[in-house]
């Protein structure tokens, strides 16, 4: 059964409609970038996924099981995110707020998550680290690993390299993907690079006027669209 089904699904705001008909399914596993040019409605998409804005038309079904509090959610990081003044470890640990109900602490077990988290992205050394400290790209890894304690079944990620260098871009999803093959974890990522994409996604979901792809990676390189965007690009390496 899939995590996210997403029937005939238009966005409005306002009384204007900014992406319509939407039409895809996200199966336990995959790695499906949404992708597309500035506008396209990317955001509004995830936050529809986050239940965080209704269709106005259409519908969202979380199946599976999942709830809205089983998904971790990274996104781009405002300024004043960037300045926060605690721990690594307090930050990763606030993750599980959302799954603790009324007791305002936390449990080992959460503990020992956040832990594990850590280590998992290489950043067990940065626990007691301050926070505002990091660079931007060391902040970026501890707020993905909040993420993934905010949620266990599916990651949504918004545009997580940007502001980073490519170094440090290719680190980020270097790791994103060792989530999804080491760790089989479900993963919706935004990105504006197709590039880099179509190298570590298995879906590909291309948002233009309305939806003009949504499959694998594979059958998207061959595509018109696919072609069209990536420029021949893709035979070339
Ligand atoms: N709160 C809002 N009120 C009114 N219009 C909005 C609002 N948020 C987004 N829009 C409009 O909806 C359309 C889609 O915006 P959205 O941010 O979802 O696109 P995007 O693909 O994420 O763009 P970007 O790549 O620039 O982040 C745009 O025309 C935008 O101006």
């Amino acid at each position: 059964m899939s995590l996210i089904n997403c029937k005939n699904v238009s966005f409005s705001y306002e009384g204007r409609t900014v992406i319509s008909n939407l039409n895809f399914e996200v199966e336990k596993g995959q790695f499906v970038c949404i992708i597309g040019e500035n506008g396209a409605g990317k955001s509004t998409l995830i936050k529809g996924i986050l239940q965080l804005k209704n269709p106005s038309s259409g519908s969202i079904f979380l199946g599976d099981g999942l709830k809205e509090k089983q998904i971790g959610y990274l996104s781009q990081q405002t300024i004043v995110q960037r300045d926060f003044p605690a721990s690594v470890f307090e930050v990763v640990l606030s993750g599980r707020l959302n799954n603790q109900g009324f007791l305002p602490f936390y449990k080992k077990s959460d503990k020992d998550y956040a832990k594990k988290q850590l280590e998992f992205l290489e950043i067990g050394d940065l626990k007691n680290r301050c926070y505002r400290e990091l660079s931007g790209g060391q902040q970026q890894r501890v707020l993905l690993a909040r993420a993934l304690c905010a949620g266990r079944k599916l990651l949504v990620l918004d545009e997580p390299v940007t502001g980073l260098d490519p170094v440090m871009s290719a680190e980020m999803y270097r790791l994103i993907e060792k989530l999804n093959k080491k760790e089989d974890r479900t993963i919706i990522m935004v990105s504006h690079d197709i590039k880099e994409a179509v190298v570590y996604a298995t879906h590909i979901l291309h948002l233009g006027k309305g939806q003009l792809f949504y499959g694998l990676k594979d059958d998207y390189i061959k595509s018109e669209v696919g072609k069209f965007f990536l420029g021949g690009r893709m035979n070339d390496t």
